[in-house]
């Protein structure tokens, strides 16, 4: 295969260039509370980070499901107006199930540090999601600690496995555009 893969390229491991801070939104439904105010507090001390947008606190009386927060933070990322996306639910499962239904968006649910550094060095993916009843808290923080440190490679030879997403989404957008006419 052309290219280095994500795993091989030095500057894909931690530490050993300047990073660019990121905009993260962040978002949870009532079974990912507790979690999401502690991510964010810890969100707010990262240098990693230069702001946040808390969905859950737009969601005045905090009842929302995790649908719709999904849907709200991933719009953000889509719109360019967020990097990234953490959320928070019971699984984390829903919250990726929702977020992927905006195009353009590549969600994934990651619980070990593996999965967490290739959701980013691997796939692009730009939205995180944890389950609160999957994970304790110190693993979450300290998994969300190690996702601010990676950023997506696009010289690697991952780059072209996205495109081929990215491009089978727009043909198929493209398709539903023209069934509606
Ligand atoms: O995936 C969904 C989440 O785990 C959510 O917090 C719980 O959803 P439910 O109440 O529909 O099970």
């Amino acid at each position: 295969m052309d290219g280095h893969t994500c795993h091989e390229h030095p500057q894909s491991h931690r530490g050993e260039r300047v990073l660019q801070q990121l905009r993260i939104a962040v978002g949870s439904d009532k079974a990912g509370r507790d979690h999401a105010t502690a991510l964010t507090d810890d969100l707010r001390a990262s240098s990693l980070v230069s702001s946040i947008i808390d969905i859950s606190a737009l969601d005045g009386q905090g009842r929302a499901a995790y649908p719709e927060i999904a849907f709200a933070a991933a719009q953000l990322v889509a719109d360019g107006r967020a990097d990234r996306a953490l959320l928070v639910c019971h699984t984390g499962l829903g919250m990726a199930i929702a977020a992927n239904k905006i195009p353009g968006i590549r969600a994934v649910t990651a619980h070990d540090s593996w999965s967490v550094r290739c959701a980013v060095l691997s796939n692009n993916a730009q939205v995180l999601t944890l389950g609160q009843g999957i994970v304790g808290l110190g693993l979450a923080r300290r998994l969300v600690e190690e996702w601010l440190t990676y950023r997506f490679d696009d010289t690697c030879s991952a780059a072209a496995k996205i495109e081929t997403i990215s491009a089978f989404e727009d043909r198929w957008q493209g398709r539903s555009a023209a069934d509606a006419h």
